[in-house]
């Protein structure tokens, strides 16, 4: 029972929630906020808690207009109303009794009928009010004034219950999309970040996924809440003449369509101002990340002009979004005045006059009482206090709605390298790396690779070279499986890549580029990254290898404890590298990577790490991009590539000989050198 009341929830409470005016990814954010299904039974009771002692609070008016400012008690209120009653019954029936079958006689029957339920519930209450009831109007005023205030502070309990409920749910659900957004975007194809990551996906991570938690508490708070009070006013207000309330209802289906209208405008106003939000975090980041340039080029000025035309932009675009909700906000009022003057203008003649029909309709079975029109009065401007907060946060909740929108755009995302249904294993380690013609072209570029054929068997070093743009660092991509090949295939022994599970694939792996990238941590915790369970003597033993140990133990204050980062310590670019290397050396990999990994080391250090790599890949196979000839000395055999395609492969005194770019390459090295 507990638990299946615990799965029907979510469906449960999106029933009751306005489907038609929530967008798809919106529902889903409220099913995700329904996980926290015994917060949310704890909102529904005390909003509902706090609806009904709204409206109890303004039935109060009553017995303040009939008794208290009548100079009556209690019992003497029920006592008269009995005799009037009882007299009100008798001229009734007598009426009946005159008009025999006629028109008037449907009429008569209802008014007796209901004399005749207020006789018997006034008669029901004679004996307990005569017990219980204040018998002074002083002491009614009283009690009157006591219900209130205990109604006030169970209100406010319920209030301070319902916040915060409204606001663990609002946190957990940012906390739970966040999650969602995150552990998606990291499986995004590549092509999705910029060479600074991808400042939209930033932009949607915090501010959009924070304007969707304030769209979840705006719903879940006081659009819940006040709605609920809204109706009570109403039924209350129902109860004391259903039919002048219809009549001033009227108005109601024109506030729908005109709020149905600007909702739609509100939204597109929000996701207009939040694209160019994730165009100020663009702005924002490349200035940050390329702030040494900025500095060297003296284009300090340009860059904040840059940034305040975006943030112009940004801001006329609020404002938009901002007059649409003012509109919202107007129009509301406008129509909660007009109702109220509709009614008071009802009321106020069927009252003065002492009718029952309005415009030939019949409106209330006997004239009014002042009484109840002050409290039918009471009910609508009670209604109109919700209506008014409604308004308030409308905006809000569709600035959330639109940002629901643009975060699950992102987690719907389709992305092109996909885990195989049934993945295949290949043993450890493989025996031969395939390129079997593969062609590849980046989604928004020209073709790449034309047609590579290549086999690497397990244990040899091949070295990738070719001029600027070949496709050298695309032939990486394609082993590391951060893609797929539109034609052809690679493959690991004789199984394509894409029939393995990417985890298992980049488990025997270990690249290192030449953008080496450091954490915001200590440096064993840096070399650790990818290796997390390597004990502090393994970390040791691979930054000795990678001749990064010395540099640590000499030149950081705190040696492997150091930290680096923005705060922290930096290092120079070959330090970077040597870190790199040690972090791929202590993953252990079968296929190690290096694309232009030693380019900033100087020729010392280079000269020991070649040593290094070279103990390091026995028994294990190395696939290594340079430019650097020296590096060559390391391959067991070298792939010339251009345009795409392998151009040549062989040793170094082959090449010489047989292709013109390598040659060049080997004769700038030596002219470099010399
Ligand atoms: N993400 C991408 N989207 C579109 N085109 C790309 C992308 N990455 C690379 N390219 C293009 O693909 C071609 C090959 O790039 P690649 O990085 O593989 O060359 P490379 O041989 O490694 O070059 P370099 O020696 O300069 O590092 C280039 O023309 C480049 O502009």
């Amino acid at each position: 029972m507990f638990n299946c009341l615990r799965r029907c929830f979510p469906d449960l409470m999106l029933a009751v929630t306005m489907k038609g005016l929530m967008s798809r990814p919106f529902s889903r954010v409220l099913r995700i906020a329904c996980r926290r299904w015994g917060a949310m039974i704890g909102i529904v009771v005390s909003s509902l808690a706090i609806a009904v002692l709204w409206s109890a609070n303004i039935s109060a008016v009553l017995p303040m207009v009939d008794i208290v400012f009548a100079g009556k008690s209690v019992q003497e209120y029920v006592d008269e109303s009995i005799q009037a009653s009882s007299a009100r019954i008798i001229e009734l029936e007598q009426q009946l009794a005159d008009h025999g079958d006629d028109t008037d006689a449907g009429q008569l029957r209802d008014q007796l009928a209901r004399q005749t339920t207020r006789a018997y519930w006034y008669a029901v209450a004679q004996p307990y009010i005569a017990g219980y009831a204040p018998a002074t109007p002083f002491g009614t005023l009283l009690a009157i004034l006591s219900f209130l205030v205990i109604g006030t502070a169970l209100k406010l309990i319920a209030l301070v219950a319902n916040m915060m409920w409204v606001q663990y749910v609002a946190g957990r659900t940012s906390i739970d999309l966040r999650e969602l957004f995150f552990r998606k975007a990291l499986h995004l194809d590549l092509d999705k970040f910029g060479e600074n990551g991808s400042a939209d996906l930033t932009a949607r991570l915090t501010n959009d996924v924070s304007l969707v938690g304030a769209g979840v508490s705006t719903l879940l708070g006081k659009m819940t809440r006040e709605p609920l009070k809204l109706i009570g006013c109403l039924i209350g207000a129902a109860f004391v003449c259903p039919r002048l309330l219809l009549l001033v209802l009227v108005v109601t289906p024109l506030l729908g369509l005109v709020m149905q209208k600007l909702s739609r405008a509100i939204r597109l106003a929000s996701r207009r101002a939040m694209e160019e939000m994730s165009q100020l975090y663009g702005m924002l980041n490349d200035s940050f990340s390329g702030i040494r340039l900025i500095k060297a080029s003296n284009t300090q000025a340009f860059e904040r002009a840059r940034l305040r035309q975006g943030s112009f932009t940004y801001y006329y675009r609020s404002l938009k979004m901002e007059f649409y909700n003012t509109l919202a906000r107007g129009t509301t009022e406008m129509m909660g005045i007009t109702t109220v003057s509709l009614a008071i203008l009802a009321g106020g003649y069927l009252v003065l006059t002492g009718r029952t029909h309005l415009f030939g309709l019949q409106i209330t079975v006997e004239p009014l009482q002042q009484g109840q029109v002050f409290l039918f009065f009471s009910f609508l401007i009670g209604a109109s206090d919700p209506a008014r907060k409604l308004a308030d946060v409308w905006s809000g909740l569709q600035r959330g709605i639109a940002a629901a929108d643009r975060v699950m755009e992102i987690v719907d995302q389709d992305n092109r390298v996909r885990e195989p249904k049934h993945a295949k294993t290949v043993a450890r380690p493989h025996t031969v790396v395939q390129f079997d013609d593969v062609q590849y072209r980046y989604p928004s570029g020209p073709q790449v690779l034309r047609g590579i054929d290549l086999n690497i068997p397990h244990g040899e070093t091949v070295a990738i070279v070719g001029p600027n743009g070949s496709g050298k660092s695309t032939i990486v991509s394609l082993l590391c499986r951060f893609d797929d090949p539109q034609a052809g295939h690679v493959k690991l022994n004789d199984v394509p890549l894409n029939e393995l599970r990417t985890r298992d694939l980049r488990k025997r792996m270990a690249l290192v580029t030449q953008q080496t990238v450091v954490f915001e941590e200590t440096i064993e915790n840096n070399l650790r990254y990818g290796c997390p369970a390597a004990s502090h003597d393994d970390v040791i033993r691979a930054a000795k290898l990678a001749f990064a140990d010395d540099f640590i133990r000499n030149k950081t204050p705190h040696g492997y404890q150091t930290r680096l980062g923005a705060d922290g310590m930096r290092l120079s670019g070959g330090q970077m590298q040597r870190l790199a290397l040690a972090r791929a050396f202590l993953r252990n990999p079968d296929i190690l990577i290096l694309d232009e990994a030693t380019s900033q080391i100087d020729l010392e250090s280079e000269r020991l790490i070649h040593q290094a790599l070279r103990q390091f890949l026995v028994g294990r196979t190395g696939v290594m991009i340079t430019h650097r000839a020296s590096t060559l000395a390391l391959a067991d055999r070298i792939i010339v590539i251009e345009q795409g395609r392998v151009a040549a492969e062989g040793h170094h005194d082959e090449l010489q000989h047989t292709n013109r770019f390598y040659r060049s390459l080997c004769g700038n090295e030596n002219r470099n050198a010399a």
